[in-house]
């Protein structure tokens, strides 16, 4: 047996904030703001990991209007998710992400990143795939506005 899911989110930029993407911190002049660290990708690869499993999303787990959450950090919110997907009897197959901005450049990051979410899923690095692209300054992306994340996930029987 095998479930599919994907994950798409969008946080926006506040100035005073750390940029964190994928569970690091991202060095750059502003970060993301959200009621929670606004972890974009991490927050995409909860959706999917929900999505495969028939679960809804990350805010019907973890309401934006309860004070728990407040600045939480999204790869404590992810783990509990892996654990409910755990208890469903299935496995990370591979995960493909795209993180979508203008700024800052990704690339230096991404390995990190990939490692990062391999531990989350306790996985291998080898099933999680980590992207960046820009939108040639077009859109909100491109105007720096914020950054959003795309995610699709496959998952196996244990
Ligand atoms: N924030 C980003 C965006 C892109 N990259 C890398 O640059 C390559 C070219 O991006 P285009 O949008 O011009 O296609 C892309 O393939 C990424 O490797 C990045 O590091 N950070
Ligand atoms: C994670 C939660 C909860 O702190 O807050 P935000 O950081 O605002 O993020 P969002 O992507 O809107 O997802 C759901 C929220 O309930």
């Amino acid at each position: 047996m095998i479930r599919i899911g994907q994950g798409y989110d969008v946080h926006k930029f506040e100035e005073g904030r750390p940029l964190i993407i994928g569970g690091i911190t991202i060095p750059h002049d502003r970060g993301l703001t959200g009621h929670s660290d606004a972890d974009v990708l991490l927050h995409t690869v909860t959706d999917a990991a929900l999505g495969a499993i028939g679960e809804g999303d990350i805010g019907r787990h973890f309401p934006d209007t309860d004070a728990a959450f407040k600045d939480a950090d999204s790869a404590v919110l992810l783990e509990k998710i892996w654990a409910l997907v755990e208890e469903r009897g299935y496995k990370l197959g591979n995960i493909d992400c795209t993180i979508i901005a203008q700024r800052p450049k990704m690339a230096p990051h991404i390995e990190t990143i990939r490692q990062r979410i391999a531990e989350l899923l306790k996985a291998d690095v080898t099933q999680v795939n980590v992207k960046a692209t820009t939108t040639e300054k077009l859109g909100f992306t491109g105007r720096e506005e914020g950054i959003a994340a795309l995610a699709t996930i496959l998952l196996v029987k244990a």
